[in-house]
């Protein structure tokens, strides 16, 4: 039998509605939720998600402060935003949409977004929140994954997981989302020798990599539950090309698996659920 599929855009669109309750409890009291959104520069993909998060946070009942730049705002200009936005008390989410231009060093920027408002979770001082097991802010992507999986209904406690990929923003803390809910992890990367030998003993497989057909139907356990992080598209001269697709094969890995992501439609609307989620968290720790 196929693998069931795991709805991401319905689950997403639940979450936001209890986001958009929780929103309207903090609007009565007079303390509507906001959040920035900078973006910087003219990549298109970034136009598409901001134009989304700023969709949904009107349809949630956020209030959403975009400020668009053009490539070429110098590093100390967003510098000098931020620190203005951190001084807003309107303001409790602050987002700077990556990947920034080259020219500007994202991890100075991402350091320099107050604790209290950074709701991608990507500072430092959150991840050693994630680390130490403490409340704050949970990386959107990883986030959202906890939650997909939670859907299925299957306990993690006990169970192996494999995470395909180490980012700071997604495989990394996927790894320790994970491990704080019992399950036995591993992570895996370029460098690892035999990615079959992992894959086929897990219960759960993370593919969080960027690239096309990484996990394929062999490399997967009957009835596991595979999560797609990966967005890419399908190389010109091949069939579909120019479709998004995700780092699994899923015609293939679907009749293996238990469940299944798809992509679109999978992990991609529930990144943006969460950036809600933790938004209106913010705004609810400082009413
Ligand atoms: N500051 C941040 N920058 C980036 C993040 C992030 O969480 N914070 N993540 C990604 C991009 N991203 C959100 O910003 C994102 C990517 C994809 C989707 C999404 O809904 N994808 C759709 C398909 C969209 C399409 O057709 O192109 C899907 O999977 O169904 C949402 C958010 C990098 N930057």
């Amino acid at each position: 039998m196929p693998a069931t599929l795991i709805d991401g855009s319905a689950l997403a669109l639940q979450i936001r509605g209890g986001v958009a309750e929780r929103a309207a409890a903090l609007t009565a009291r007079g303390r509507t939720p906001g959040l920035a959104v900078i973006l910087v520069g003219d990549d298109p993909a970034s136009h598409v998600y901001v134009r989304n998060k700023v969709k949904a946070c009107e349809a949630a009942g956020i209030r959403s402060v975009l400020e668009r730049y053009p490539a070429e705002l110098t590093e100390a200009a967003l510098l000098e935003r931020v620190a203005a936005l951190n001084a807003d008390a309107t303001i409790h989410g602050i987002l700077v949409q990556l990947p920034l231009p080259r020219h500007i060093d994202a991890k100075k920027v991402i350091e320099a977004i107050d604790a209290s408002k950074d709701v991608d979770g990507y500072s430092v001082l959150s991840a050693g929140e994630l680390m130490a097991g403490l409340p704050g802010f949970r990386p959107c992507t990883p986030y959202g994954c906890m939650k997909l999986i939670e859907s299925t209904g299957v306990a993690l406690r006990g169970k192996h997981a494999v995470v395909i990929g180490r980012s700071n923003t997604v495989g990394k803390p996927m790894g320790l989302l994970l491990l704080q809910a019992d399950a036995t992890v591993t992570i895996c990367h370029s460098a690892t020798a035999d990615l079959a030998v992992h894959t086929r003993q897990a219960d759960v497989v993370v593919a969080a990599v960027g690239r096309r057909n990484t996990l394929t139907a062999d490399m997967v356990k009957p009835g596991a539950i595979v999560i797609d992080v990966g967005m890419n598209r399908v190389p010109d001269g091949e069939p579909n090309a120019g479709k998004l697709c995700g780092d699994v094969d899923f015609d293939g890995v679907r009749e293996v698996a238990g469940w299944i992501t798809p992509v679109p439609g999978g992990v991609g609307p529930m990144t943006i659920a969460m950036l809600l989620v933790n938004t209106v968290e913010s705004a609810e720790r400082s009413a």
